[in-house]
Parts: structure tokens; C-alpha cells; sequence
């Protein structure tokens, strides 16, 4: 470990991110209410251009109105390449209620992206008094974007997660896929004349999660397109997961609880995970560092390991 230790990221869930257009305000309720830990507004890709006004309206109204419950609410405001994101952020600051916990920044390229909204937050924060801060969720969904990941993560204390938004990088990569996420058929390997699929989103992925775990935040996985696949959400979640990503989003309400089983410790893994940690108190006691543990190594580090696992299963316990 460097002479900096490693930050925590929030400690707060963040298994199933519920998306829904600002334009469709009928689903809101329905998102309140579901098994979703994030909820994200849209303004930006599931809005078509000439509702954008109505939908930044509809938004403003809902934050006030509806019982989030102890949702982190948060809302995709329009990329900065666009004439919208300032007017999202403006309205949205001087008009919505304090119930908005974050907003999030799609399309992001560089720091400097991250430094001008939070110019515009600071100062609108500022000139209505608000007190409560509001945090920033970006996504990494271009050649830009990933080149400048790091950076990206360690723009601004408002910072608290980053995604991977699978459709625009293929696009921005010139990836041939029009799928959003998952198994991609022409991206194989042959070995003794049988085919198989590795993940083309891997790299991308793994840097978004190196970059989050070195500045303290939460790694995410973006979408899944296909919701009618429910076992190919799964098995791109696990991998996912197995990265070290905190959860996914959804679509659609079927992938909600796909989303949180996957990103909830099984009992058996808690289990396991305590047993190791008692295991090294013992080695510890009688002054080792390492021990057998159902005749494999566990040693200091496996401490760390088995606490992902504890804390993750000691946050959704509440
Ligand atoms: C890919 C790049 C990205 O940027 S992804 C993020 C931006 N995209 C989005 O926000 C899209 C979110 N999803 C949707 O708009 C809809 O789910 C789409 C995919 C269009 C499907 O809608 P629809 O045809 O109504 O679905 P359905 O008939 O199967 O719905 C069944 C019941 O579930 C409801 N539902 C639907 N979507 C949501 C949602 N996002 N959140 C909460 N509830 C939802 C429907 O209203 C329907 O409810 P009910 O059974 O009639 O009561
Ligand atoms: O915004 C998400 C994406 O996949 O693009
Ligand atoms: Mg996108």
C-alpha cells in the first residue's frame, strides 16, 4: 500500500440503478416504489429533443412530490455538447427540492467537463442557499471519456460513482454492434474448432473500476439492452460483480431484482467470509500470518477480501 491508503467509497447501495424518461412521468410512482436503490430520472437519451422542456418540468414536480422513500435520487441531465445541460442544471438547482441527491453527467470526456458543472452547481448552490450538497455520477461512454478515466475520478469531492455506458462507447469506439451490452457474436475465439465468447467490455470495465477504487468511489455497470435475456443480464452482472463493480442498471423493471440478487452477497459467501476472518484471528493470536482455511492460504490479505464481502452484507442489513 502507498503511504495514501485507499478510500472507501460511500457507504450507501447502489445494486440496481432504476432508470426512466422524464417524459414518461406514469412511471415514476412505479419507480418509487420498486426494489431499485438508485433511481435516475432521464433528460438526456430517452428524451426526444422537443420534450426536453416538459420532461425537466415533469422532473422538478416529482422530486417534491413523490415519496422517494430512502432512495438516492439522482437525474441524467443532457451532455455538454448539447444547448440543454445548462438549463437542466439551473431549473433543477433553483427549482427542485432538496430531496435530489445527485446529478448525473453523461458523455463525459475529460476533468475539465466535471470542473464546469460543478462551477454552475457551486454557484447556483450558492445563490439560493441550498444547503445540502449535491453529488455527481458520471458515465464513461466514449473513447474520451475511458482515455481520461482517472483524471474523471479525481475531478471534484462531489464525485460518487462512475458508470459504463455500453451503447454510446460501442458507438464512440466504432465497436460493429448495435447490441448494448453483453455477448457479442462475432467477438470470439476458436480453440480446437470450438467457439468461444470473451467479453469485449472487460478493459473498459476494469479501468473504470481501478480508477473508482483509487479516488473512493462506486464502479458501476451500465445497460443491458435485451431485456427479454434475462440469464445473459445475469451472467454480465456476475462478471460484473466479480470485477469488483457495485451493481447495474435497469432498463426495465424485470432487471431490478436480477440486478440486487447479483449484487448481494449470498449467505453462504457471508458466511465463508466470517469464517476466514475468525480463522485469521486465530492465526493472529497464536502469532501467524497466514493459516489453512478448507486447505487453501488465507493470509493478511484474505482479511481485506473477506471485509468486501461483510461490509457489502452489513450495508444491506442496515
Ligand atoms: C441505452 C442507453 C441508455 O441511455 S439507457 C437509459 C435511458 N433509457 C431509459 O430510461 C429507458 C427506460 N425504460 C423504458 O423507457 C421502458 O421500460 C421501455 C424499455 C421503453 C419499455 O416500456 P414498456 O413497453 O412500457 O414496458 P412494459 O410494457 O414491458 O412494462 C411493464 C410494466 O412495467 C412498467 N415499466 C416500464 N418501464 C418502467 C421503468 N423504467 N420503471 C418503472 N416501471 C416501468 C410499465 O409501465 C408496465 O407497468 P404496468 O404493468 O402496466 O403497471
Ligand atoms: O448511457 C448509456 C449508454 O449505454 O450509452
Ligand atoms: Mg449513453
Amino acid at each position: 500500500m502507498s503511504f495514501r491508503t485507499q478510500p472507501l467509497p460511500p457507504a450507501r447501495l447502489n445494486r440496481c440503478q432504476l432508470f426512466g424518461p422524464g417524459s414518461r412521468e406514469s412511471l415514476f410512482e412505479k419507480m418509487a416504489k420498486s426494489a431499485a436503490d438508485v433511481i435516475n430520472l432521464d433528460l438526456e437519451d430517452s428524451v426526444a429533443p422537443a420534450d426536453k422542456d416538459r420532461a425537466r418540468a415533469n422532473i422538478i414536480q416529482a422530486i417534491g412530490d413523490i415519496d422517494w422513500g430512502d432512495k438516492t435520487l439522482s437525474v441524467r441531465i443532457n451532455g455538454l455538447d448539447t444547448p440543454f445541460w445548462y438549463r437542466d442544471v439551473v431549473d433543477l438547482l433553483e427549482q427542485a427540492g432538496d430531496r435530489l441527491d445527485q446529478i448525473m453527467i453523461p458523455k463525459a470526456g475529460n476533468a475539465s467537463d466535471i470542473y464546469a458543472v460543478d462551477a454552475l452547481v457551486t454557484a447556483v448552490e450558492r445563490a439560493k442557499g441550498r444547503s445540502k450538497r449535491i453529488n455527481f455520477e458520471v458515465i464513461i461512454e466514449s473513447a474520451a471519456g475511458i482515455c481520461h478515466v482517472e483524471e474523471i475520478a479525481a475531478s471534484s469531492p462531489r464525485m460518487q460513482a462512475i458508470s459504463l455506458g455500453a451503447a454510446d462507447f460501442a458507438a464512440s469506439m466504432g465497436m460493429a454492434t448495435t447490441g448494448i451490452g453483453g455477448t457479442q457474436e462475432n467477438y470470439y475465439m476458436i480453440r480446437e474448432g470450438q467457439k468461444y465468447w470473451p467479453d469485449p467490455w472487460h478493459w473498459a470495465q476494469t479501468a473504470i473500476v481501478a480508477a473508482c477504487r483509487a479516488h473512493g468511489l462506486l464502479p458501476v455497470d451500465g445497460p443491458f439492452g435485451d431485456f427479454s435475456d434475462q440469464d445473459g443480464f445475469v451472467a454480465q452482472a456476475r462478471r460484473s460483480a466479480t470485477l469488483g463493480m457495485v451493481g447495474k442498471w435497469a432498463i426495465h423493471p424485470s432487471q431490478i431484482a436480477l440486478a440486487n440478487e447479483v449484487f448481494s452477497p449470498s449467505e453462504a459467501a457471508v458466511a465463508e467470509a466470517r469464517e476466514i476472518l475468525a480463522a485469521m484471528e486465530k492465526a493472529k493470536a497464536e502469532g501467524a500470518g497466514a493459516t489453512v482455511y478448507k486447505g487453501r492460504l488465507v493470509d493478511i490479505a484474505s482479511i481485506k477480501q473477506a471485509e468486501v464481502i461483510v461490509r457489502q452484507a452489513e450495508l444491506i442489513a442496515g
